[in-house]
């Protein structure tokens, strides 16, 4: 290995190329590339930190009590960096390298190098406690990477100080999730062959161990949020994970990687540095993915190899993506299998204890053969979950029918449910009727309200079930069917059969199991349902519109009696009148937003119509015109308190034909 030893010529040599350059440079602009950001350094080290190359720079070390300070306020960093560190070490100790970590300022937090050269190491200050700022050491790998923010090697004559020249150092920065400085990851020897190219494996490494420690620090900062995990390739994505983005849990990006900063950037979605006065831009995951968030959210349950494609938005890009969700509170942390099958029943709800405890009871009972019961009230989604049964089942490519037993006038339900022969009755169709329990084969039969079936039909149904054939009307040989069925009521049948209208031995063979879905207001997965149903709305109408926080916030707030039927109704609303593609607070039904306010005995109506004096004005005006009489019609801060803009509210305000008093002619 050819190397450069230290001499009197040498060090001249080097003073004079430092005072060359640096008059030279003086006119021009200094290049971007790695000479240039030498060059550059080695005019600050003259013109700002008045160095001199020809002086000796002895190493600096804090004292003991500054240095513990400085290693308790990297304390964070240094715990997670330290297999990454020690690993690099292990891998550049055969060359005599050592390895050094230090704060923003430079100081070594952590020092990695040879026991026996001990002496050297502190006489050049590669030591625990040294002092790599620029202003001090002059142009050093440690320094000027603090100044320019980039990985870089300083290599012999490119330090400033002559007493410096025959080290070489690579050092590479490592970002909080927000874009600050955090630390340096520096590596350095003293002996190295003289050509500057040898150091680029060098480079490469410390480039990466920088970033392994940058993205351990940001998982575990942001391990109580999503994160998602982006990649070009497929099969890299799970072990690569070059861009991360930490999300809540409606899609608002938190926090990225220094990669994923700049995906970011590229996509048109910069995030503000740390300590800049921008105001927070919320962008949102859908900003950069073309896709739901609840599509995103579902990744761990949808694909086998729990990898989604996606295209960005912008520039169509295919990017892969993985999941890591944040652990789960206490008792919500019973999941269901990973088996792609129970997408359908996993897609019910997230984390709410009682509806995770029915899920896997009901991810039992799917492809038993026994009849299922649905408790719950009115709206609970009672028919989602008999959908769900079944498309989770082994019937799932077989009929799911589903009749609603109370909707039905009763003269028909006979005939639609057991089909009947040609002219079997008057009015019966000529060419005959497969009857819906005969649709069904195969499949499963969905009875919904089965506390209002008359009692007649009861008794026909019990037939069906316990025979397992069907007998049409008019017709004289039964056909046999092979039947799954899932009843729903919201009634309490014990108390129809002591009343003597439900039958009893059709109840024994209807709650073959029993799975009971709890209201809406005891649900602790509110902010899921309310993404889900959104999302689900938007692909119906083919929309794209977004949900923002506070809209979102309101939803959460509003204490909602029982139904999903309702917050579908709600959200459904509010993206039929948002303008735009935004749902903002201002959009939802006014009792969603100060429902909590009506008076707890009153109706919906009669609490408005007390708050407002008017019940004939539709809820959105209304919220419009209350905060327009709260702001004595300024404009700007209603639409700051709403979340809308100026022009907006004008907008609304002629749709809905609300005129300013100001502005209202005198009759
Ligand atoms: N898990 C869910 N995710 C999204 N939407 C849901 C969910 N559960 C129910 N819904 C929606 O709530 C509404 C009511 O659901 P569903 O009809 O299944 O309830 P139900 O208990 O059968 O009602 P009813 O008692 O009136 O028959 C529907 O609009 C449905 O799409």
């Amino acid at each position: 290995m050819s190397t450069t030893p230290l001499t009197t010529h040498h060090q001249r040599q080097h003073i004079d190329t430092i005072l060359r350059t640096v008059a030279d440079t003086e006119a021009r602009t200094p290049a971007q590339n790695e000479a240039g950001i030498i060059a550059r350094s080695w005019r600050r080290c003259i013109d700002r930190y008045g160095l001199d190359p020809a002086r000796p720079t002895p190493a600096r070390y804090v004292p003991g009590a500054t240095l513990r300070e400085h290693q308790d306020q990297a304390d964070a960093l240094l715990q997670v960096a330290r297999a990454g560190v020690e690993q690099l070490y292990r891998q550049v100790a055969p060359l005599s390298y050592v390895v050094l970590l230090t704060d923003a300022r430079g100081i070594a937090v952590q020092f990695l190098g040879a026991k026996s050269d001990q002496r050297e190491h502190q006489r050049t200050g590669l030591y625990l406690g040294s002092d790599w700022s620029e202003s001090h050491a002059g142009t050093c790998a440690v320094g000027t990477c603090i100044h320019e923010r980039t990985a870089l090697t300083c290599h012999h004559s490119d330090h400033f100080s002559a007493h410096h020249i025959q080290l070489t150092c690579t050092a590479a920065p490592v970002f909080d999730p927000h874009g600050q400085l955090l630390a340096v990851l520096d590596i350095s020897a003293y002996r190295s062959p003289s050509a500057k190219e040898s150091q680029t494996f060098a480079l490469q490494l410390v480039k990466t161990t920088a970033r392994m420690i940058e993205d351990a620090y940001f998982l575990q900062r942001y391990g109580d949020r999503h994160i998602v995990c982006l990649d070009r390739s497929r099969e890299f994505v799970q072990i690569n994970r070059r861009y991360l983005l930490a999300m809540e849990e409606d899609g608002t990006l938190v926090a990225a990687n220094t990669a994923g900063r700049k995906l970011l950037r590229h996509h048109g979605l910069p995030l503000p540095e740390a300590g800049e006065a921008r105001p927070f831009q919320a962008w949102n995951i859908r900003d950069l993915l073309d896709g739901e968030v609840s599509e995103v959210l579902a990744i761990p349950q949808h694909s086998d190899d729990r990898v989604q494609a996606f295209h960005t938005r912008r520039h169509r890009e295919i990017h892969f993506a993985t999941l890591i969700e944040p652990p789960r509170r206490p008792g919500a942390n019973r999941s269901l299998p990973r088996d792609s099958s129970l997408a359908p029943l996993e897609a019910l709800a997230e984390d709410d204890p009682s509806m995770r405890d029915t899920l896997t009871r009901a991810a039992r009972l799917r492809n038993e053969p026994i009849n299922i019961l649905v408790m719950g009230e009115t709206g609970t989604g009672k028919e989602r979950m008999a959908r769900a049964l079944h498309d989770s089942s082994r019937r799932r490519d077989k009929p799911f029918v589903a009749i609603n037993c109370a909707a039905m006038p009763e003269s028909l339900i006979e005939s639609e449910l057991f089909g009947h022969e040609p002219g079997s009755f008057t009015g019966a169709r000529s060419k005959g009727m497969k009857g819906l329990i005969v649709q069904a084969d195969g499949g499963t039969l969905f009875l919904d309200e089965i506390g209002d079936m008359p009692l007649q039909l009861q008794t026909r149904l019990l037939r069906v079930l316990a025979e397992q054939e069907v007998l049409p009307i008019g017709a004289s040989r039964p056909i046999k069917v092979d039947l799954r069925v899932v009843a729903a009521t919201h009634r309490d049948l014990r108390e129809l059969i002591q009343a003597g209208r439900f039958r009893e031995d059709l109840f024994y063979r209807l709650n073959g199991a029993s799975l009971r879905l709890p209201p809406l207001r005891e649900r602790a997965d509110k902010g899921y349902l309310i993404r889900q149903i959104f999302a689900e709305l938007n692909e119906q109408r083919g929309s794209r519109v977004r949900l923002r926080g506070d809209a979102m916030s309101a939803l959460l707030a509003y204490p909602w009696p029982g139904n999903i039927r309702e917050l579908h109704n709600a959200l459904h609303y509010a993206l039929a009148t948002c303008d735009g593609d935004e749902v903002v607070v201002g959009d939802l039904p006014e009792e969603c937003v100060h429902g909590q306010l009506a008076h707890p005995g009153a109706s919906q109506g009669q609490a408005l119509s007390t708050a407002t004096g008017s019940s004939a004005r539709p809820l959105h005006q209304d919220l419009l015109y209350r905060a327009l009489c709260r702001h004595q019609w300024n404009v700007s801060a209603v639409a700051r308190e709403l979340g809308l803009s100026r022009p907006t509210i004008y907008r609304r305000m002629k749709r809905l034909g609300i005129v300013p008093p100001n502005q209202q002619m005198a009759d």
